[in-house]
């Protein structure tokens, strides 16, 4: 029997169209292949929403997202946006918008590095022959995004002041440890807690309450490293870690450094969960961990695989759909171990052909039986 699930797509704005468009070969391939129904309603965000409507986070698209099952969103903004008032920008006016309404306070950004393609990380490939596996788990509604105050002001002598706010409350650490204790279990039970507890009152609260949360996790192996030297440790030996959590700035920057030594940054996909509902289903978002990509947006060469693997962790962890998910992962695996390589993968190896956007969506649609 049939099963219908509705999704809001937010595609955005730069290459978001281009790699959304793509997700969408995939996601028909495996809705048929697994009989599901997906309802979809596209809406606009972002720097497309400006344009047309005035306003980077239209009503209308809220309203479609509370309707949803889940979010699945491209990326947003650009050079065309940027000297906007800062909340008027598609970052601040509709990304972290829709992160804090929906409560999605965990982000997963799984950085897998297949065997078939060390190659093109930059880490030394005797290091990492077999690739490598790391769950980043980034706390994504707190900490200096969105603590107050924020802003500037010009003083008395002139200078100008500029203020963000690092604040973590006790509860927001627990709940996000909890996550990521609970994602170490089902995977290799070792998890590395990055903070600066050398220096931040933040940090000091994140260590200690991370400690606690331990207690419930005995079989966890845990272990914390400050921030400079886990971002050296991840290029050093990728391998060696099993799952990170960190709070939302360390998260942004370690899960970008993650995606590129895994290969490329339009790799990495992600999922932005809130609370779970009664069926062990979460509300969420889906987004590709990279951006707009203005550098080589509306060419037809960027990567779709992080946006499609994005839609991958929607059908399991949003609409409950793991046979499909699994799919499309594996479909993904077999592109790759083909041999198909966008451009940021190509390095020119025999067995290699480089393909476009839509060509490596199509075959990763082929493949899912
Ligand atoms: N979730 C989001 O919507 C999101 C995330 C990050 C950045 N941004 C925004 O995107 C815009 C550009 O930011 P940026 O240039 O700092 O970062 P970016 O992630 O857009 O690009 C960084 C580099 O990675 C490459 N890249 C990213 N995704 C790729 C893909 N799928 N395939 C091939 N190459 C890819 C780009 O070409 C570029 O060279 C900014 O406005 C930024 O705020 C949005
Ligand atoms: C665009 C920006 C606000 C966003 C973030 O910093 O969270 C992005 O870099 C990400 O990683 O999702
Ligand atoms: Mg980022």
């Amino acid at each position: 029997m049939s099963k219908t699930h509705r999704i809001t797509v937010l595609a955005g704005d730069g290459i978001g169209p281009e790699v959304m468009d793509a997700s969408m070969l995939v996601l028909d391939a495996a809705s048929k292949a697994f009989s599901i129904t997906l309802d979809k309603d596209v809406q606009l965000v972002g720097g497309a929403a400006i344009d047309a409507k005035g306003c980077p986070l239209p009503q209308e698209t809220i309203d479609s997202c509370e309707q949803s099952d889940a979010i699945l969103f491209g990326s947003v903004g650009g050079p065309k946006w940027e000297n906007l008032p800062p909340d008027e920008q598609p970052e601040r006016g509709a990304l972290l918008p829709l992160r804090s309404h929906f409560g999605l306070f965990a982000n997963l950004r799984p950085g897998v590095c297949l065997p078939s393609l060390t190659h093109a990380s930059p880490v030394k490939n005797e290091l990492i022959p077999n690739g490598f596996d790391v769950l980043c788990v980034r706390e994504l509604t707190g900490g200096i995004y969105f603590g107050q105050p924020k802003g500037r002001h010009t003083g008395e002598d002139g200078d100008i002041t500029a203020i963000d706010t690092m604040v973590y409350k006790k509860s927001e650490i627990e709940r996000i440890a909890r996550i990521a204790f609970t994602a170490a279990m089902t995977r290799d039970k070792r998890l590395t807690s990055v903070d600066k507890a050398n220096v931040l009152q933040n940090s000091i609260l994140w260590r200690e309450t991370v400690i606690e949360v331990a207690k419930d996790f005995p079989e966890v192996e845990l272990s914390h490293l400050y921030v400079d030297n886990a971002a050296m440790q991840l290029v050093k030996q990728p391998d060696a870690f099993d799952v990170l959590v960190t709070g939302n700035l360390f998260g942004d920057i370690l899960s970008d450094e993650m995606a590129m030594i895994s290969g490329s940054l339009g790799m990495l996909p992600s999922a932005s969960l809130g609370s779970q509902n009664d069926n062990g289903l979460y509300f969420g978002m889906y987004e590709p961990s990279g951006g707009s990509a203005p550098d080589i947006a509306g060419q037809g060469i960027a990567n779709p695989i992080a946006q499609i693997l994005s839609a991958a962790m929607m059908l399991r962890y949003s609409l409950g759909e793991n046979d499909a998910a699994s799919a499309i992962e594996a479909a993904v695996n077999h592109a790759i171990d083909s041999g198909l390589r966008t451009g940021d993968l190509f390095t020119g190896k025999d067995g290699e052909k480089k393909v476009g956007t839509v060509e490596m969506a199509e075959a990763i649609a082929a493949a899912i039986s």
